[in-house]
């Protein structure tokens, strides 16, 4: 047995036995935030989502990380903006945290980083001190939380159902659901399992007049931002062909997008899946097939009544946040996609903050994202709005900081109202 393998096995023990006396310590019974449902009238709404890990997955963690990435969001977004492509200068390496420490444990081992409670989440971040391995059990509060059991359909109870977001845009509202977090986190499952239960349920919930018939008509559109270029899910032909984002004088953003109109869930249903097989993906380290752009399916209703309205719902599948260690081999294209990426990633954050604190200068125009999120954002606009943020984050111990950043990020939208 190598030094290094006796050390994996007593510190990964040492884990081991911290978690269950932490578990033990912090059962769910004596969670305070277990009652209560979700803050019927706010408008930003937070949930943190984590997944089950998947086969052969922790054997990815035997890749050496990068010595040169930052945990911290803002830092690491900021990063992207610096020249760190594939001939950038090398610098010298920093002192390594002990998660990013290469994995030291036979690849089979499953270690849980994440404990899922009601409403809040437990991240359990590696911490080397003087006295060895330690953890830190750092808590982040949200709305609601699912952890690695919970089903879509779960999911689209408590973030879509329970909110009312369809009921909001059938009075005239505007509803927003955002996927984010880092790569191979589950926003895509996440969203596929939301716009297909959205599909199944949006006809039977628009209002309908004697003779059966509603006034409503529901348009789809659904666009794709890679880095900054965007794109129009809905026409396969005009692949790579990048389209134009408008803003009218009367303030309305328009992207030149092909609007397709849908009769039943089962139209809407074909429309997304069809469009959703135009998304480009590629490999990362971490996901065979993963996205790399940010995906906006908008679902318009058209109140057809005299002086009717136009209310939509949007989902938004968010490109997933990288560390520089995830991005390190890509091609000189696919970096500065991710720069893109990270920056629209930032700019939305400051968005959304500045929107849930009331604050009277909302800055949307900054990044292509969060203009054509201008519905959401738009203070001078009459219409109600309410946005649900989904953070997904890994199950793995590896990828504690990166999760506690995902958790920190997105919680301080509870923190301000
Ligand atoms: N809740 C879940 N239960 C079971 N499997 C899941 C769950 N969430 C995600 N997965 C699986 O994990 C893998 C990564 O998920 P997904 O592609 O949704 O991640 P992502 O966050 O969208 O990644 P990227 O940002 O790289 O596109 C997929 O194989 C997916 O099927």
């Amino acid at each position: 047995m190598t030094m290094s393998t006796l050390h994996t096995i007593t510190t990964h023990k040492k884990y081991r036995e911290l978690l269950a006396e932490w578990a033990a310590d912090n059962t769910e019974d004596s969670d305070q935030d277990k009652s209560g449902s979700l803050i019927p009238n706010a408008t930003v709404l937070v949930a943190f989502r984590t997944r089950p890990p998947i086969d052969g997955e922790v054997e990815l963690f035997d890749a050496p990380l990068d010595d040169e990435e930052t945990d911290d969001e803002e830092e690491r977004v900021n990063d992207a903006n610096h020249d760190h492509g594939p001939r950038a200068k090398k610098q010298p390496p920093a002192p390594q945290p002990v998660s990013k420490i290469p994995a030291q444990r036979p690849p089979e081992e499953f270690m849980c980083g994440i404990t899922a409670r009601s409403r809040r989440m437990v991240v359990h971040v590696p911490n080397m001190t003087w006295k060895g391995a330690g953890l830190l059990h750092q808590s982040y509060p949200a709305d609601v939380c699912f952890g690695p059991d919970a089903t879509n359909e779960e999911v689209y109870e408590q973030t879509v159902k329970t909110p009312g977001l369809i009921d909001l845009a059938v009075q005239g509202g505007v509803a927003c659901v955002l996927a984010y977090g880092q790569t191979s986190a589950g926003k895509t499952y996440s969203m596929m399992g939301l716009e297909l239960a959205i599909s199944q349920d949006l006809f039977s919930l628009l209002p309908v007049d004697d003779t059966g018939k509603t006034q409503f008509e529901v348009h789809v559109t659904f666009l794709e931002l890679l880095g900054n270029k965007p794109r129009d899910l809905m026409r396969a032909d005009e692949a790579g062909k990048n389209i134009e984002i408008r803003e009218a004088d009367t303030g309305n953003v328009h992207p030149v997008l092909q609007s397709t109109q849908v009769d039943s869930a089962k139209e809407l249903e074909d429309v997304i899946v069809r469009c959703l097989g135009h998304r480009r993906t590629a490999q990362t380290s971490r996901n065979a097939k993963s996205s790399r752009s940010h995906a906006i399916l908008t679902i318009l209703l058209k109140n057809k009544t005299p002086g009717g309205a136009v209310s939509e719902i949007i989902l938004v599948d968010l490109a997933g946040s990288e560390r520089h260690a995830d991005s390190k081999k890509h091609s000189a294209a696919r970096f500065q996609e991710t720069r893109d990426n990270n920056k629209s990633l930032l700019a939305l954050k400051d968005c959304v903050r500045a929107h849930v604190s009331g604050a009277a200068l909302v800055p949307f125009r900054t990044s292509k994202l969060t203009l054509l999120l201008k519905p959401i954002f738009d203070r001078k606009a009459s219409r109600p709005t309410r946005t649900v943020v989904i953070a997904h984050v890994s199950p793995h111990i590896q990828d504690a900081e990166h999760s506690a950043n995902t958790l920190r990020y997105v919680s301080q939208f509870k923190a301000i109202r």
